[in-house]
């Protein structure tokens, strides 16, 4: 049984991945808000678009904290944003809807969602995701460095220097295996699960067009930066 340690590089790397993820999220909480009141579809649409857009926002943030990243050729970071913004958002969604919450807010959470305007054939694939995530039981540390490996993906559309990128994910999935190991020892296969969470994430994501364009409502209004990064 080989005897699995961080080194102290990675253990450095990982506090600066994690402080940051800690430091760069979305400032008022939206589950706080679905949770005191119904919204309509157009402000449910609205509210999704405004938690949306300062997500991008905290998602350019973090990658500056992510080491290496301002390394990689300009461009590539631009085509590594834009490819991950999708599934980070969805990875995040899901981290708010696993959260810990005072007994019976998670079903009003899931409620409010349910009815919020997205078309049900979206709602299932979302909610196994989101549930599948919330099996896993990621501590913070967990969280940051799935974000990061998910930002750090080569095969992004235009990403030129894909080798570089793949130096780097290499590096934080290295680390990522280990706190797999050492958090969850009675599982050796979790690192395995949480990376085939990864690939629900990107299914998902395919989605994302369809499932803007299904929101019950007429004239689905986007800010500027949700138009470059949505595709919309
Ligand atoms: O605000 C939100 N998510 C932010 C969370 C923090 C990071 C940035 C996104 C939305 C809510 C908007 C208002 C109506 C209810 C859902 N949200 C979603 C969600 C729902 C549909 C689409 C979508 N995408 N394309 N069409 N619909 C995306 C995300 N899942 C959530 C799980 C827990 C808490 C909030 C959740």
């Amino acid at each position: 049984k080989e005897k699995v340690e961080i080194t102290k590089e990675q253990q450095a790397l990982m506090k600066i991945i994690t402080d940051a993820y800690n430091r760069h999220q979305i400032p008022q909480d939206v589950a706080k808000k679905l949770l005191q009141d119904q919204y309509s579809a157009e402000e449910n649409f609205l509210l999704l678009t405004e938690m949306a857009t300062s997500q991008v926002q905290v998602l350019v943030e973090f990658t500056k904290n992510i080491p290496g990243f301002l390394s990689l050729d300009r461009e590539d970071q631009i085509a590594l944003l834009k490819g991950s913004a999708v599934e980070a958002m969805f990875l995040r969604s899901a981290q708010v809807f696993s959260r810990k919450m005072p007994s019976g807010h998670t079903e009003v959470l899931e409620e409010r969602i349910r009815k919020s305007g997205i078309s049900e054939e979206f709602i299932t694939p979302m909610f196994n995701f989101y549930k599948s995530i919330g099996e896993l039981h990621m501590v913070q540390e967990e969280q940051a460095l799935l974000t990061t490996v998910t930002i750090l993906t080569p095969d992004r559309p235009y990403v030129k220097d894909q080798q570089a990128v793949e130096r780097l994910q290499e590096t934080m999935l290295d680390v990522l295996r280990k706190l797999c190991v050492l958090q969850h020892p009675q599982e050796p296969q979790y690192f395995a699960r949480l990376l085939g969470r990864l690939t629900e994430l990107r299914t998902l994501s395919h989605y994302h067009t369809e499932m803007l364009a299904s929101w019950r409502m007429n004239d689905h209004k986007f800010t500027p930066l949700l138009c470059e990064i949505w595709d919309v």
